[in-house]
């Protein structure tokens, strides 16, 4: 039976108890339990198949076929590995697409200009590098002023230099914004750069979680970067030598 209820956020910013999700009587999700408080920037590592994107999906309110709590804030917003962009509206309609009422053209430049894409507002999706449109796809999330922001590896696709910048871009909006941020990733660097916590999933619960207390910017050569790096490879069942 579905249970997933929306609410004003005063406590956490999203609680989640016994989620349970089943795909032909196999449960992908098995009572999972998930709390992220307000403004808290939480990574999901796992193994290929451990039931990350199901989970997010059903934060996202896309999946509502589920057993027990599930609960987040009415105003959220998801961005996915694909930028997923309409190639017949231009940009700016792209990122006001689906918003409620009849939204302004200066709603859309605002969130261009705060992903540093404000000169390409007229631009049709098809003549945007890989990392604009992933840029757009921000922008499109953050005029729904999220107190939630989901991604869902939002930087998986994009080449090595255009990815650190990608990076970087995701965790200024989220100190200038204050919502609380869940980030599904595949890049154990990524998560220790970038979270306050990374929970490792493991057949479809939290298996493991690691404080990140880091003061930021957070330097990849710092001794303790490399330290969280190497605990997590392990929590993950990968290793190093080190
Ligand atoms: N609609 C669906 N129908 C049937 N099985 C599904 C469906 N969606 C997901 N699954 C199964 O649920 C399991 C978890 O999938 P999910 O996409 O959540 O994993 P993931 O951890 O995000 O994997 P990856 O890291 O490879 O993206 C997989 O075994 C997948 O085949």
């Amino acid at each position: 039976m579905a249970t997933d209820v929306h609410r004003t956020v005063t406590g956490p910013a999203v609680h989640v108890e016994g989620l349970t999700r089943s795909f032909d009587g196999r449960a992908v999700i098995d009572g999972l339990r998930l709390d992220i408080a307000p403004g808290e920037f939480v990574a999901l590592l796992g193994r290929s198949g451990c039931g990350k994107s199901t989970l997010l999906r059903i934060l996202a309110g896309l999946d509502r076929d589920i057993e027990g709590t599930a609960l987040v804030p009415r105003r959220r917003a998801v961005a996915f590995q694909a930028p997923r962009l309409m190639p017949w509206k231009k940009v700016w309609r792209n990122v006001l697409l689906g918003l409620p009422g009849r939204p302004e053209r200066a709603v859309a430049e605002r969130a261009l200009d705060e992903v540093g894409l404000g000169h390409r507002v007229d631009a049709w999706p098809k003549t945007l590098s890989g990392g604009e449109a992933q840029r757009a796809s921000l922008a499109r999330a953050l005029v729904r002023e999220p107190d939630l922001l989901l991604l869902d590896e939002p930087f998986g696709a994009l080449d090595a230099l255009t990815r650190i910048q990608a990076q970087r871009l995701v965790g200024e909006v989220w100190q200038r914004r204050g919502c609380a941020v869940l980030l599904v990733t595949h890049d154990v660097e990524e998560a220790v750069l970038l979270a306050d916590r990374v929970l490792v999933m493991d057949r479809g619960r939290i298996a493991h979680e690691q404080a990140i207390d880091l003061d930021r910017p957070r330097e990849i050569t710092d001794p303790r970067f490399a330290a969280l790096r190497a605990r997590l490879l392990g929590l993950l069942g990968v290793g190093t030598a080190a």
